[in-house]
């Protein structure tokens, strides 16, 4: 046997291109997109806010030097004059900085809803989803969706316009400082060393030095934060999982084990909570030396030229001024260092996931017919559905079953038989289209409506009504044809709640499950309806009724059943025995 499909690539964690390259590659869309009037819009009116607020700065810092001189000469009209310009002023600052955010915050969320409608349309689009979860090709997909292509938007903007910003105030005020706060001359060994913008040298060395001690001390703490969110993910986790599965962990006593388990997981949130402590401490030592020094340290170095008398009070205000914004300016990169770090992992992240959904492999298994071979699914004008030559693989290429040339004839019942593992659930995937790992052809009649239906069925939550119609919105069917399939399903005890809103597959039994899926089968009626072990859960009798329910009010639908109950046999008319290949060639 051949399999001509490229077996599944085992997962890939290097990045084919740069990191710089498809970052671009993940940003570079939006702005180009439909949406690119607003975008662009919105994000020029933001810089040009950013502008007038660095404006506003630079003003804000000469009118420190009028009035602290003001003061100073205790010049009353003119004081008064200063304090009236800030009024006048502070208004408009206001309204700047509110709309500055608000703006921003209406961009990053129409960014963030672009990238969601495309990458929900490539997730569920072609059964994307389904191929991601069969061949785990990208863990959490709905994290990657919800969680990281928000914080992408919300990163991506607040880091370029922060950095932005802090250029051009960095830019404005260090020429306010080199200007206002002059050179220092030093007399050293008789001769005279002058160091002119010293302020500018000293915001500098002060800014760029106490961020490399913050960041020796502080890095750790990145990989612990880390560490830190992904065990609470996991206790969570854990203890979703405890009340999803309640029941059958309550029936095997389990509880025990549940309990040790989430004791056992918590105690790594204790243990990563403890170095988070002493981490943080270690660093709010340093933090806050660096910010109480911050206030004294450009009086200290410009007291030389102030008691010279080279500045006046307000000079020296103004200088400490632009002296705690420059040095605020340099800091930038270690301010940002945890937005940017997790910008950085969050690229990766979607990087990665934009990879998988765009690969070919992906998209060769979800079209329903390869030119590359595997098994090819035909649409043709008949009324049967038919195989030719069809052997199933697994996704590494391994064979597992050779399948006999059938013909699904329109009121057909075909049983499909064989020992568990043989295959016969993934031979109802390849009529579904889901599963292109093989050889041969499947032909289905065009246009024919199909339904697959497993051994527990779908229930979205919601009214009983829509998990009845499903995967048809509830309009679709009348009340009154709801009710008549409850009740031919022997569900007449339900037939008053069609319009109650609950998680269903809590409520009914899995017995009761499989009926609801016969009540759904009657009201879509079916040209082909596939059943895998869909009446398991039912008694003889049930199942018998389910059987003569389908044949007699749907004479025309082939059926073809997965089933291991030998009283089937008698309820079809058709035979498709399935054996294992390994089995076979050991045979
Ligand atoms: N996504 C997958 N990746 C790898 N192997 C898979 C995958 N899905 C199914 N298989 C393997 O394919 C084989 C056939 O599985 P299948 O579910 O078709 O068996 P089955 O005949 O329906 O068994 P049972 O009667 O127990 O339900 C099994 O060995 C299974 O482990």
């Amino acid at each position: 046997m051949t399999s001509a499909l490229t077996p599944v690539p085992e997962r890939d964690d290097t990045p084919p291109q740069s990191f710089s390259t498809s970052a671009w590659g993940l940003i570079k869309p939006y702005w180009v997109s439909e949406d690119w009037k607003a975008a662009w819009g919105l994000l020029v009116t933001i810089v040009v806010i950013n502008l007038l607020i660095v404006g506003f700065n630079v003003w804000f810092n000469s009118w420190n030097a009028k009035f602290y001189n003001a003061l100073q000469t205790k010049d009353v009209a003119q004081y008064s004059h200063q304090l009236l310009l800030f009024s006048a002023a502070v208004p408009f600052f206001i309204v700047m900085a509110v709309y500055r955010t608000y703006l921003r915050q209406m961009l990053e969320f129409r960014w963030r809803q672009w990238l969601t409608t495309r990458y929900l349309r490539a997730w569920l689009g072609e059964a994307a989803f389904y191929r991601i979860e069969r061949d785990r090709l990208a863990d959490n997909p709905d994290q990657r969706i919800s969680d990281d292509l928000q914080s992408f938007a919300s990163n991506t903007l607040q880091l370029t316009l922060g950095l932005f910003s802090t250029l051009v105030t960095l830019f404005s005020f260090i020429t306010i400082l080199w200007t206002i706060g002059g050179a220092l001359t030093m007399h050293l060994s008789g001769s005279a060393w002058t160091i002119p913008g010293y302020m500018v040298w000293a915001a500098g060395i002060y800014a760029i030095g106490g961020s490399y001690i913050i960041h020796k001390v502080g890095r750790s703490l990145i990989s612990i934060n880390y560490q830190q969110q992904r065990v609470e993910a996991d206790f969570r986790f854990g203890l979703i999982r405890v009340r999803e599965n309640a029941e059958p962990i309550a029936l095997y006593d389990g509880v025990r084990t549940e309990h040790a388990g989430a004791e056992h997981i918590f105690g790594r949130i204790r243990d990563n909570w403890w170095r988070i402590m002493k981490y943080t401490r270690r660093l709010s030592v340093v933090t806050t030396f660096y910010a109480q020094a911050a206030i004294i340290f450009p009086f200290v170095v410009a007291a030389p030229r102030y008691f010279s008398g080279a500045y006046t009070l307000g000079i020296l205000m103004q200088i400490v001024d632009a002296f705690g914004t420059v040095s605020g300016s340099f800091s930038w990169f270690i301010d940002n260092y945890g937005s940017l770090v997790s910008w950085r992992a969050t690229t990766n992240r979607l990087r990665e996931f934009t990879r998988v959904i765009q690969s070919t492999h992906l998209r060769e298994a979800t079209s329903p017919a390869t030119e590359h071979g595997g098994i090819n699914l035909h649409y043709v004008d008949s009324d049967s559905l038919t195989t030719s030559d069809l052997e199933l693989a697994l996704p590494n290429g391994t064979p597992l079953a050779a399948i006999a040339d059938i013909t699904v004839k329109p009121g057909s019942r075909w049983l499909v038989r064989g020992p568990s593992g043989a295959g016969k659930s993934t031979l109802l995937r390849a009529f579904a289209g889901l599963w292109p790992f093989g050889d041969g052809a499947i032909d289905v009649p065009v246009g024919a409506h199909t339904m697959f239906v497993p051994q527990q069925s779908y229930l979205p939550i919601g009214t009983l009504k829509a998990a009845l119609a499903y995967p048809a919105p509830e309009e679709t069917f009348s009340d009154e044809a709801c009710r008549d399939a409850l009740r031919l399903a022997r569900l007449e005890g339900y037939v008053e709640r069609l319009g109650e809103s609950t998680h269903w597959t809590r409520v009914l039994s899995p017995g009761e499950q499989q009926r609801l899926a016969c009540a759904r089968i009657l009201l879509h009626k079916p040209d082909f309806l596939f059943l895998d072990e869909a009446t398991s859960a039912l008694d003889p009798a049930n199942e018998a009724n389910i059987y003569r329910l389908l044949t007699e009010r749907l004479p025309k639908t082939a059926i073809m059943s997965v089933a291991h109950r030998e009283s089937l046999a008698a309820l079809h008319n058709e035979v498709l025995d399935i054996e294992r290949a390994d089995e076979r060639a050991a045979a």
